[in-house]
Protein backbone atom coordinates (compact mmCIF):
# COMPACT_ATOMS: atom_id res chain seq x y z
CA UNK A 1 0.00 0.00 0.00
CA UNK A 2 1.65 4.00 -0.93
CA UNK A 3 0.66 5.89 1.56
CA UNK A 4 0.60 9.34 1.18
CA UNK A 5 1.22 11.37 4.83
CA UNK A 6 -0.09 14.83 4.27
CA UNK A 7 1.44 17.49 6.69
CA UNK A 8 1.74 20.85 5.87
CA UNK A 9 1.13 20.60 2.04
CA UNK A 10 -2.43 20.56 1.88
CA UNK A 11 -2.74 20.99 -1.76
CA UNK A 12 -2.83 18.44 -5.42
CA UNK A 13 -1.17 20.33 -7.19
CA UNK A 14 3.20 20.65 -7.11
CA UNK A 15 2.56 17.57 -4.98
CA UNK A 16 5.85 14.87 -5.20
CA UNK A 17 4.89 12.82 -2.79
CA UNK A 18 0.93 12.56 -4.12
CA UNK A 19 2.94 12.24 -7.79
CA UNK A 20 5.35 9.54 -6.78
CA UNK A 21 2.52 7.05 -4.82
CA UNK A 22 0.37 7.66 -8.33
CA UNK A 23 3.46 6.45 -10.18
CA UNK A 24 3.98 3.75 -7.95
CA UNK A 25 0.97 2.08 -8.52
CA UNK A 26 -1.35 -0.16 -6.24
CA UNK A 27 -3.87 1.43 -3.94
CA UNK A 28 -2.85 4.72 -2.79
CA UNK A 29 -3.90 5.81 1.21
CA UNK A 30 -3.84 9.41 1.24
CA UNK A 31 -4.17 10.51 4.98
CA UNK A 32 -3.32 13.68 7.07
CA UNK A 33 -3.13 12.59 10.81
CA UNK A 34 -4.17 14.78 13.59
CA UNK A 35 -1.54 13.53 16.37
CA UNK A 36 -3.27 14.66 19.63
CA UNK A 37 -0.13 15.07 21.29
CA UNK A 38 1.34 17.73 19.04
CA UNK A 39 -2.16 19.41 18.83
CA UNK A 40 -1.36 20.06 22.60
CA UNK A 41 2.17 21.53 22.41
CA UNK A 42 0.94 24.94 22.92
CA UNK A 43 1.23 26.27 19.53
CA UNK A 44 -1.54 24.93 17.75
CA UNK A 45 -5.26 26.43 18.11
CA UNK A 46 -8.81 26.21 17.61
CA UNK A 47 -8.32 28.83 14.47
CA UNK A 48 -5.21 26.59 12.82
CA UNK A 49 -7.67 23.41 13.29
CA UNK A 50 -10.50 25.43 10.84
CA UNK A 51 -8.24 26.55 8.26
CA UNK A 52 -6.71 22.66 7.66
CA UNK A 53 -10.01 21.58 7.71
CA UNK A 54 -11.33 24.08 4.76
CA UNK A 55 -8.03 22.79 3.40
CA UNK A 56 -8.67 19.27 3.55
CA UNK A 57 -12.52 19.18 2.50
CA UNK A 58 -11.44 20.93 -0.54
CA UNK A 59 -8.53 18.57 -1.10
CA UNK A 60 -11.24 15.73 -0.38
CA UNK A 61 -13.18 16.76 -3.23
CA UNK A 62 -10.55 17.18 -6.04
CA UNK A 63 -9.07 13.93 -4.98
CA UNK A 64 -12.38 12.30 -5.69
CA UNK A 65 -12.71 13.55 -8.71
CA UNK A 66 -9.40 12.27 -9.54
CA UNK A 67 -10.47 8.83 -8.29
CA UNK A 68 -8.87 8.58 -4.98
CA UNK A 69 -9.98 9.16 -1.52
CA UNK A 70 -8.70 11.49 1.27
CA UNK A 71 -9.14 10.76 4.95
CA UNK A 72 -7.87 11.87 8.51
CA UNK A 73 -7.11 9.80 11.49
CA UNK A 74 -6.82 10.89 14.79
CA UNK A 75 -3.88 8.91 16.29
CA UNK A 76 -0.03 8.73 16.36
CA UNK A 77 1.39 8.38 13.35
CA UNK A 78 3.37 5.14 14.59
CA UNK A 79 0.10 3.68 16.08
CA UNK A 80 -1.75 4.03 12.84
CA UNK A 81 1.13 2.37 10.99
CA UNK A 82 1.10 -0.28 13.18
CA UNK A 83 -2.51 -0.77 12.35
CA UNK A 84 -2.23 -0.90 8.73
CA UNK A 85 0.25 -3.24 9.06
CA UNK A 86 -1.17 -5.26 10.90
CA UNK A 87 -2.87 -7.88 8.36
CA UNK A 88 0.78 -8.25 6.85
CA UNK A 89 -0.03 -5.41 3.92
CA UNK A 90 3.61 -3.54 3.16
CA UNK A 91 3.42 -0.30 3.27
CA UNK A 92 5.64 2.64 1.49
CA UNK A 93 5.53 5.93 2.41
CA UNK A 94 5.78 9.02 1.05
CA UNK A 95 5.86 12.72 2.32
CA UNK A 96 7.14 16.43 2.63
CA UNK A 97 9.94 16.97 5.14
CA UNK A 98 8.52 19.07 8.09
CA UNK A 99 10.27 21.78 9.36
CA UNK A 100 9.40 22.23 13.30
CA UNK A 101 10.14 22.17 16.96
CA UNK A 102 12.37 18.85 18.50
CA UNK A 103 8.49 17.07 18.62
CA UNK A 104 7.97 16.44 15.32
CA UNK A 105 12.01 15.84 14.27
CA UNK A 106 11.48 13.22 17.03
CA UNK A 107 8.34 12.00 15.51
CA UNK A 108 9.95 11.98 12.40
CA UNK A 109 12.63 9.57 13.46
CA UNK A 110 10.33 7.34 15.22
CA UNK A 111 8.44 6.73 11.70
CA UNK A 112 11.18 6.40 10.26
CA UNK A 113 12.83 3.95 12.35
CA UNK A 114 9.65 1.75 12.65
CA UNK A 115 9.51 1.61 8.83
CA UNK A 116 12.95 0.71 8.34
CA UNK A 117 12.59 -2.26 11.00
CA UNK A 118 9.97 -3.78 9.30
CA UNK A 119 12.00 -3.10 5.55
CA UNK A 120 9.31 -0.72 4.44
CA UNK A 121 10.38 2.47 2.77
CA UNK A 122 10.02 5.64 3.45
CA UNK A 123 10.53 8.77 0.13
CA UNK A 124 11.18 12.12 2.09
CA UNK A 125 11.13 15.32 -0.09
CA UNK A 126 12.14 19.04 0.40
CA UNK A 127 8.99 20.86 1.07
CA UNK A 128 10.19 24.50 -0.48
CA UNK A 129 13.45 26.37 -0.46
CA UNK A 130 14.96 24.43 3.10
CA UNK A 131 17.72 21.55 2.63
CA UNK A 132 17.62 18.68 5.40
CA UNK A 133 21.79 18.12 6.39
CA UNK A 134 23.43 21.07 5.16
CA UNK A 135 26.72 20.98 5.77
CA UNK A 136 27.58 24.49 5.47
CA UNK A 137 24.93 27.80 5.79
CA UNK A 138 27.07 29.03 2.61
CA UNK A 139 25.22 26.60 0.71
CA UNK A 140 21.84 27.63 1.06
CA UNK A 141 21.95 30.20 -1.65
CA UNK A 142 22.74 27.87 -4.47
CA UNK A 143 20.52 24.94 -2.83
CA UNK A 144 17.67 27.55 -2.83
CA UNK A 145 17.72 28.43 -6.18
CA UNK A 146 17.93 24.64 -7.43
CA UNK A 147 14.50 24.33 -5.39
CA UNK A 148 13.40 27.53 -6.88
CA UNK A 149 13.85 26.51 -10.24
CA UNK A 150 12.89 23.23 -10.84
CA UNK A 151 9.18 23.14 -12.79
CA UNK A 152 6.04 22.53 -11.55
CA UNK A 153 4.41 19.30 -10.79
CA UNK A 154 0.79 18.96 -12.72
CA UNK A 155 -2.00 17.54 -10.69
CA UNK A 156 -1.99 13.65 -11.07
CA UNK A 157 -4.29 12.76 -14.13
CA UNK A 158 -5.89 9.92 -12.08
CA UNK A 159 -5.51 8.74 -8.30
CA UNK A 160 -5.31 5.45 -7.69
CA UNK A 161 -8.37 3.89 -5.30
CA UNK A 162 -7.38 3.37 -1.60
CA UNK A 163 -7.25 -0.29 -0.07
CA UNK A 164 -10.50 -1.87 0.52
CA UNK A 165 -10.68 -2.24 3.78
CA UNK A 166 -9.01 0.18 6.42
CA UNK A 167 -8.76 0.37 9.98
CA UNK A 168 -11.59 1.99 12.22
CA UNK A 169 -9.34 4.61 13.10
CA UNK A 170 -9.13 5.63 9.63
CA UNK A 171 -11.99 7.67 8.72
CA UNK A 172 -13.73 9.91 5.75
CA UNK A 173 -14.36 13.49 7.80
CA UNK A 174 -12.33 15.98 7.24
CA UNK A 175 -13.74 17.66 10.62
CA UNK A 176 -11.20 17.65 13.61
CA UNK A 177 -12.58 15.51 16.88
CA UNK A 178 -14.32 17.95 19.09
CA UNK A 179 -12.78 15.51 22.23
CA UNK A 180 -9.18 17.10 21.57
CA UNK A 181 -10.64 20.42 23.02
CA UNK A 182 -7.92 23.04 21.07
CA UNK A 183 -7.69 26.41 22.46
CA UNK A 184 -8.55 29.46 21.23
CA UNK A 185 -11.71 30.81 19.44
CA UNK A 186 -12.05 30.28 15.52
CA UNK A 187 -11.69 34.12 14.30
CA UNK A 188 -14.42 36.18 13.54
CA UNK A 189 -13.23 38.10 9.93
CA UNK A 190 -9.98 35.94 9.06
CA UNK A 191 -8.68 34.23 5.57
CA UNK A 192 -10.34 30.55 4.53
CA UNK A 193 -8.60 27.56 3.84
CA UNK A 194 -8.27 25.54 0.53
CA UNK A 195 -5.83 25.44 -2.89
CA UNK A 196 -8.21 27.56 -4.85
CA UNK A 197 -8.38 30.54 -2.18
CA UNK A 198 -4.41 30.51 -1.97
CA UNK A 199 -4.14 30.62 -6.13
CA UNK A 200 -6.63 32.94 -6.42
CA UNK A 201 -4.81 35.17 -3.68
CA UNK A 202 -1.65 34.87 -5.73
CA UNK A 203 -3.24 36.29 -8.61
CA UNK A 204 -4.83 38.66 -7.13
CA UNK A 205 -1.56 39.87 -5.51
CA UNK A 206 0.44 40.00 -8.65
CA UNK A 207 -2.06 41.85 -10.74
CA UNK A 208 -3.96 44.16 -8.73
CA UNK A 209 -2.39 44.35 -5.23
CA UNK A 210 1.36 44.52 -5.31
CA UNK A 211 1.87 47.97 -6.69
CA UNK A 212 1.98 49.49 -3.05
CA UNK A 213 3.64 46.15 -1.10
CA UNK A 214 7.18 48.13 -0.17
CA UNK A 215 5.06 51.49 0.48
CA UNK A 216 2.43 50.12 2.82
CA UNK A 217 4.20 47.08 4.44
CA UNK A 218 3.96 49.05 7.95
CA UNK A 219 0.94 50.71 7.61
CA UNK A 220 -1.38 48.72 9.90
CA UNK A 221 -4.50 49.51 7.67
CA UNK A 222 -3.66 49.50 3.89
CA UNK A 223 -0.76 46.73 4.39
CA UNK A 224 -3.63 44.16 4.98
CA UNK A 225 -4.27 44.51 1.50
CA UNK A 226 -0.86 45.58 -0.06
CA UNK A 227 1.05 42.68 1.42
CA UNK A 228 0.32 39.44 -0.68
CA UNK A 229 -1.66 37.87 2.36
CA UNK A 230 0.01 33.89 1.38
CA UNK A 231 1.06 33.30 4.46
CA UNK A 232 -1.44 30.92 6.11
CA UNK A 233 -1.88 29.24 3.05
CA UNK A 234 2.32 28.81 2.47
CA UNK A 235 1.96 27.65 6.03
CA UNK A 236 -0.30 24.83 5.50
CA UNK A 237 0.82 24.36 2.31
CA UNK A 238 -2.23 24.71 0.70
CA UNK A 239 0.13 26.84 -2.21
CA UNK A 240 3.14 25.53 -3.85
CA UNK A 241 5.97 27.83 -2.25
CA UNK A 242 7.79 27.29 -5.32
CA UNK A 243 4.57 28.18 -7.58
CA UNK A 244 4.40 31.71 -5.36
CA UNK A 245 7.85 32.03 -6.56
CA UNK A 246 7.99 31.33 -10.27
CA UNK A 247 4.92 33.19 -10.97
CA UNK A 248 6.44 36.13 -9.18
CA UNK A 249 9.14 36.37 -11.01
CA UNK A 250 7.60 35.61 -14.33
CA UNK A 251 5.27 38.80 -13.12
CA UNK A 252 8.57 40.89 -12.54
CA UNK A 253 9.81 39.75 -15.85
CA UNK A 254 6.99 41.63 -17.58
CA UNK A 255 7.51 44.59 -15.47
CA UNK A 256 9.07 48.16 -17.30
CA UNK A 257 8.63 50.66 -14.36
CA UNK A 258 11.51 50.51 -12.11
CA UNK A 259 9.14 52.02 -9.54
CA UNK A 260 6.55 48.57 -10.15
CA UNK A 261 9.85 46.25 -10.07
CA UNK A 262 11.04 47.57 -6.83
CA UNK A 263 7.63 47.11 -5.11
CA UNK A 264 7.40 43.58 -6.42
CA UNK A 265 11.06 42.61 -5.78
CA UNK A 266 10.34 43.69 -1.92
CA UNK A 267 7.65 41.04 -2.13
CA UNK A 268 10.01 38.66 -3.68
CA UNK A 269 13.06 38.75 -1.35
CA UNK A 270 10.61 37.88 1.35
CA UNK A 271 10.18 34.47 -0.48
CA UNK A 272 13.53 34.29 0.39
CA UNK A 273 13.51 34.95 3.81
CA UNK A 274 10.98 32.81 4.35
CA UNK A 275 12.66 29.84 3.58
CA UNK A 276 16.14 31.47 5.30
CA UNK A 277 14.51 31.59 8.51
CA UNK A 278 13.26 28.03 8.73
CA UNK A 279 16.49 26.76 7.66
CA UNK A 280 17.74 28.23 10.97
CA UNK A 281 14.87 25.97 12.62
CA UNK A 282 15.87 23.11 10.37
CA UNK A 283 19.68 23.60 11.45
CA UNK A 284 18.79 23.40 15.31
CA UNK A 285 15.33 22.56 16.13
CA UNK A 286 16.01 23.07 19.76
CA UNK A 287 15.92 27.20 19.20
CA UNK A 288 11.84 27.20 19.80
CA UNK A 289 13.07 26.34 23.06
CA UNK A 290 16.03 28.33 24.31
CA UNK A 291 17.94 31.48 23.54
CA UNK A 292 19.81 31.29 20.38
CA UNK A 293 23.01 33.16 22.69
CA UNK A 294 23.33 31.79 25.66
CA UNK A 295 24.36 34.71 27.52
CA UNK A 296 21.50 36.10 27.38
CA UNK A 297 19.98 33.31 29.90
CA UNK A 298 20.91 35.47 32.47
CA UNK A 299 18.74 38.38 32.08
CA UNK A 300 14.74 38.16 31.96
CA UNK A 301 14.49 35.69 35.61
CA UNK A 302 11.51 37.56 36.51
CA UNK A 303 7.92 36.83 35.75
CA UNK A 304 4.91 39.51 36.05
CA UNK A 305 1.57 37.41 35.24
CA UNK A 306 -0.19 40.41 35.92
CA UNK A 307 1.62 42.59 32.69
CA UNK A 308 1.83 39.07 30.50
CA UNK A 309 -2.17 38.79 31.00
CA UNK A 310 -3.08 42.16 29.62
CA UNK A 311 -0.69 42.25 27.28
CA UNK A 312 -2.34 38.99 25.74
CA UNK A 313 -5.28 40.67 26.17
CA UNK A 314 -4.97 43.98 24.68
CA UNK A 315 -5.24 45.89 27.65
CA UNK A 316 -1.88 47.47 28.73
CA UNK A 317 -2.88 50.84 28.12
CA UNK A 318 -0.56 51.41 25.49
CA UNK A 319 -3.24 52.42 22.18
CA UNK A 320 -1.03 51.00 19.35
CA UNK A 321 0.05 47.61 21.48
CA UNK A 322 -4.04 47.06 21.78
CA UNK A 323 -4.90 47.83 19.30
CA UNK A 324 -2.65 45.59 17.06
CA UNK A 325 -3.32 42.84 19.86
CA UNK A 326 -7.13 42.80 19.29
CA UNK A 327 -6.96 42.98 15.86
CA UNK A 328 -5.15 39.92 15.86
CA UNK A 329 -7.34 38.02 17.96
CA UNK A 330 -10.37 39.10 15.28
CA UNK A 331 -8.19 38.35 12.43
CA UNK A 332 -5.49 35.92 12.86
CA UNK A 333 -3.02 38.70 10.83
CA UNK A 334 -0.62 41.50 11.42
CA UNK A 335 1.69 43.65 9.67
CA UNK A 336 5.62 42.11 10.16
CA UNK A 337 6.00 45.97 11.80
CA UNK A 338 2.70 44.83 14.26
CA UNK A 339 4.11 41.53 15.33
CA UNK A 340 7.41 42.91 15.72
CA UNK A 341 6.37 45.64 18.36
CA UNK A 342 4.31 43.52 20.09
CA UNK A 343 7.52 41.05 21.00
CA UNK A 344 9.55 44.13 21.53
CA UNK A 345 6.87 45.54 24.17
CA UNK A 346 6.56 42.02 26.48
CA UNK A 347 10.27 41.18 26.01
CA UNK A 348 12.68 44.01 26.20
CA UNK A 349 9.83 47.14 27.43
CA UNK A 350 9.09 44.73 30.23
CA UNK A 351 11.71 42.47 29.98
CA UNK A 352 9.62 39.28 29.67
CA UNK A 353 10.90 35.51 28.96
CA UNK A 354 9.95 35.52 24.89
CA UNK A 355 9.10 31.69 25.35
CA UNK A 356 4.94 32.12 26.87
CA UNK A 357 4.57 35.07 24.61
CA UNK A 358 5.90 32.95 21.50
CA UNK A 359 3.49 29.90 22.58
CA UNK A 360 0.90 33.01 22.82
CA UNK A 361 1.09 34.33 19.57
CA UNK A 362 1.67 31.26 17.60
CA UNK A 363 -1.61 30.36 18.86
CA UNK A 364 -2.93 33.18 17.48
CA UNK A 365 -1.40 34.15 14.19
CA UNK A 366 -3.22 32.00 11.31
CA UNK A 367 0.02 31.59 9.70
CA UNK A 368 1.76 29.93 12.24
CA UNK A 369 5.09 28.71 10.88
CA UNK A 370 7.57 27.42 13.60
CA UNK A 371 10.77 27.76 11.51
CA UNK A 372 9.70 31.72 10.97
CA UNK A 373 8.19 32.24 14.32
CA UNK A 374 10.89 30.94 16.76
CA UNK A 375 13.51 32.76 14.74
CA UNK A 376 11.72 36.40 14.42
CA UNK A 377 11.06 35.29 18.46
CA UNK A 378 14.75 35.26 18.88
CA UNK A 379 15.67 38.01 16.93
CA UNK A 380 13.04 40.65 18.07
CA UNK A 381 13.82 40.02 21.84
CA UNK A 382 17.37 40.02 20.93
CA UNK A 383 18.63 37.04 21.77
CA UNK A 384 20.46 35.92 18.69
CA UNK A 385 23.24 38.81 19.83
CA UNK A 386 23.95 39.42 16.21
CA UNK A 387 20.95 41.10 15.11
CA UNK A 388 20.47 45.46 15.55
CA UNK A 389 18.91 45.13 19.43
CA UNK A 390 15.49 46.66 18.57
CA UNK A 391 13.61 48.26 21.02
CA UNK A 392 10.21 49.87 19.97
CA UNK A 393 8.76 53.12 21.17
CA UNK A 394 5.21 52.01 20.27
CA UNK A 395 3.76 55.49 20.94
CA UNK A 396 6.05 56.97 18.58
CA UNK A 397 4.91 53.92 16.41
CA UNK A 398 1.32 54.48 16.53
CA UNK A 399 1.99 58.63 15.42
CA UNK A 400 4.00 57.54 12.72
CA UNK A 401 2.06 54.51 11.03
CA UNK A 402 -1.74 55.60 12.33
CA UNK A 403 -0.70 59.39 12.54
CA UNK A 404 -4.98 59.85 12.48
CA UNK A 405 -5.61 56.96 14.62
CA UNK A 406 -8.01 55.60 12.62
CA UNK A 407 -6.90 52.08 13.22
CA UNK A 408 -6.99 52.19 17.17
CA UNK A 409 -10.40 53.83 17.18
CA UNK A 410 -11.54 50.78 15.00
CA UNK A 411 -10.06 48.13 17.55
CA UNK A 412 -10.47 50.20 21.16
CA UNK A 413 -13.58 51.22 21.02
CA UNK A 414 -12.90 53.19 24.51
CA UNK A 415 -10.90 55.75 22.92
CA UNK A 416 -13.21 56.31 20.07
CA UNK A 417 -14.22 59.82 20.86
CA UNK A 418 -10.68 60.94 21.68
CA UNK A 419 -9.20 63.55 18.84
CA UNK A 420 -5.91 62.96 17.12
CA UNK A 421 -3.72 65.26 19.33
CA UNK A 422 -4.69 62.61 22.55
CA UNK A 423 -5.25 59.09 20.58
CA UNK A 424 -1.56 57.75 21.19
CA UNK A 425 -1.39 58.98 24.68
CA UNK A 426 -5.11 59.14 25.78
CA UNK A 427 -3.62 59.52 29.39
CA UNK A 428 -2.75 63.32 28.58
CA UNK A 429 -5.86 64.17 28.19
CA UNK A 430 -8.20 66.06 30.56
CA UNK A 431 -11.19 63.60 29.98
CA UNK A 432 -9.17 60.66 30.21
CA UNK A 433 -10.46 59.41 33.65
CA UNK A 434 -14.06 59.55 32.15
CA UNK A 435 -13.09 57.17 29.40
CA UNK A 436 -13.37 52.87 30.14
CA UNK A 437 -9.59 53.03 28.75
CA UNK A 438 -6.87 51.35 31.32
CA UNK A 439 -3.99 52.99 32.82
CA UNK A 440 -0.38 52.27 30.90
CA UNK A 441 0.91 49.25 32.56
CA UNK A 442 4.02 50.76 32.03
CA UNK A 443 5.99 54.31 31.29
CA UNK A 444 7.40 52.88 27.95
CA UNK A 445 10.55 55.68 27.75
CA UNK A 446 11.55 54.57 31.91
CA UNK A 447 11.70 51.15 30.52
CA UNK A 448 12.67 51.18 26.95
CA UNK A 449 16.41 53.12 28.46
CA UNK A 450 16.61 50.65 31.61
CA UNK A 451 16.43 47.36 28.60
CA UNK A 452 18.68 49.12 26.72
CA UNK A 453 21.05 49.13 29.20
CA UNK A 454 20.38 45.85 30.49
CA UNK A 455 20.16 44.27 26.64
CA UNK A 456 23.43 45.79 25.52
CA UNK A 457 25.58 45.10 28.79
CA UNK A 458 25.23 41.25 28.01
CA UNK A 459 25.24 41.95 23.99
CA UNK A 460 28.42 43.51 24.79
CA UNK A 461 29.87 41.26 27.43
CA UNK A 462 32.76 38.72 26.98
CA UNK A 463 30.34 35.63 27.10
CA UNK A 464 27.80 37.47 24.31
CA UNK A 465 30.20 38.60 22.12
CA UNK A 466 31.90 34.43 21.70
CA UNK A 467 28.25 33.40 21.60
CA UNK A 468 27.51 35.63 18.71
CA UNK A 469 30.50 34.78 16.79
CA UNK A 470 29.13 30.94 16.97
CA UNK A 471 25.61 32.26 15.93
CA UNK A 472 26.71 34.35 13.07
CA UNK A 473 28.99 31.24 11.66
CA UNK A 474 26.29 28.79 11.93
CA UNK A 475 22.53 31.01 10.86
CA UNK A 476 23.35 34.14 9.59
CA UNK A 477 22.79 34.69 5.55
CA UNK A 478 25.99 35.52 3.38
CA UNK A 479 25.44 38.84 3.21
CA UNK A 480 24.96 39.43 6.72
CA UNK A 481 28.44 37.68 7.20
CA UNK A 482 30.12 39.40 5.08
CA UNK A 483 28.54 42.76 6.59
CA UNK A 484 29.74 41.85 9.94
CA UNK A 485 33.48 40.91 8.88
CA UNK A 486 33.69 44.45 7.28
CA UNK A 487 33.83 45.40 11.16
CA UNK A 488 30.85 48.14 10.64
CA UNK A 489 30.57 50.65 13.42
CA UNK A 490 28.26 49.07 16.12
CA UNK A 491 24.63 50.28 15.14
CA UNK A 492 23.67 53.33 17.49
CA UNK A 493 20.29 53.05 19.92
CA UNK A 494 17.59 54.03 17.06
CA UNK A 495 14.81 52.31 16.21
CA UNK A 496 15.15 49.88 13.14
CA UNK A 497 14.68 51.92 9.72
CA UNK A 498 11.91 50.55 7.86
CA UNK A 499 13.70 48.01 5.66
CA UNK A 500 16.54 47.23 7.56
CA UNK A 501 14.81 43.75 8.04
CA UNK A 502 17.46 41.64 6.94
CA UNK A 503 18.04 38.98 9.22
C1 LIG B 1 7.56 37.84 15.95
C2 LIG B 1 7.22 37.47 14.54
C3 LIG B 1 6.63 36.25 14.29
C4 LIG B 1 6.32 35.87 12.98
N1 LIG B 1 5.73 34.65 12.78
C5 LIG B 1 5.43 34.26 11.52
C6 LIG B 1 4.82 33.00 11.30
O1 LIG B 1 4.55 32.23 12.23
N2 LIG B 1 4.52 32.65 10.01
C7 LIG B 1 4.81 33.48 8.96
O2 LIG B 1 4.51 33.12 7.81
N3 LIG B 1 5.41 34.67 9.16
C8 LIG B 1 5.72 35.10 10.40
N4 LIG B 1 6.32 36.33 10.59
C9 LIG B 1 6.80 37.09 9.42
C10 LIG B 1 5.82 38.09 8.78
O3 LIG B 1 5.32 38.98 9.72
C11 LIG B 1 4.67 37.41 8.05
O4 LIG B 1 5.19 36.45 7.15
C12 LIG B 1 3.84 38.35 7.20
O5 LIG B 1 3.35 39.41 7.98
C13 LIG B 1 2.68 37.56 6.58
O6 LIG B 1 1.86 38.36 5.78
P1 LIG B 1 1.91 38.26 4.18
O7 LIG B 1 1.75 36.87 3.71
O8 LIG B 1 0.95 39.26 3.64
O9 LIG B 1 3.41 38.67 3.92
P2 LIG B 1 4.16 39.33 2.69
O10 LIG B 1 4.83 40.54 3.19
O11 LIG B 1 3.28 39.45 1.51
O12 LIG B 1 5.32 38.26 2.42
C14 LIG B 1 5.13 37.10 1.62
C15 LIG B 1 5.64 35.88 2.33
O13 LIG B 1 7.03 36.03 2.61
C16 LIG B 1 7.33 35.44 3.87
N5 LIG B 1 7.79 36.50 4.79
C17 LIG B 1 7.39 37.77 4.85
N6 LIG B 1 8.06 38.44 5.80
C18 LIG B 1 8.91 37.56 6.35
C19 LIG B 1 9.88 37.65 7.36
N7 LIG B 1 10.15 38.78 8.01
N8 LIG B 1 10.58 36.53 7.67
C20 LIG B 1 10.37 35.37 7.01
N9 LIG B 1 9.45 35.23 6.03
C21 LIG B 1 8.74 36.32 5.70
C22 LIG B 1 6.03 34.81 4.39
O14 LIG B 1 5.98 33.49 3.95
C23 LIG B 1 4.99 35.64 3.68
O15 LIG B 1 3.77 34.96 3.53
C24 LIG B 1 6.62 36.74 11.90
C25 LIG B 1 7.21 37.98 12.16
C26 LIG B 1 7.50 38.34 13.47
C27 LIG B 1 8.12 39.69 13.72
Amino acid sequence: MQIVWLKRDLRVHDHRPLTEACRAGGPVLIVYVIEPELWQNGDLSERHARFIEECLAEMQTEVRRLGGELYTACTGMVSLLEQLAADGTPLTLYAHEEHGKPDTFARDMEVRRWMKERGFAVHEYPSFGVTRGLRDRKQFDEKWQEKMQAPLLPVPGAIPAPPASLPAVVTRQTTFPKQLALPGETIRYGQQGGESLGLETLTDFLENRFYQYRSHLSNPISSSTSCSRLSPYLAWGALSFRRAYQESVRRLSHLPNPQDRRQLEAFISRLHWHCHFIQRLEDEPELSERNMNRAFDTIRTDWDEDAYTRWKEGRTGIPFIDAAMRSLHKTGWINFRSRAMLVSFICNTLLLDWQKPAQFLARQFLDYEPGIHYSQMQMQSGTTGFNTIRIYNPIKQGREQDPDGRFIRRHVPELKEFSSDFIHEPWKSPAFFHSQYCGAVVDVMDANRRAREVLWSVRDSEAGVKEAEQGLKKHASNSRRKEASAKKPKPAFEQLSLFDFDD
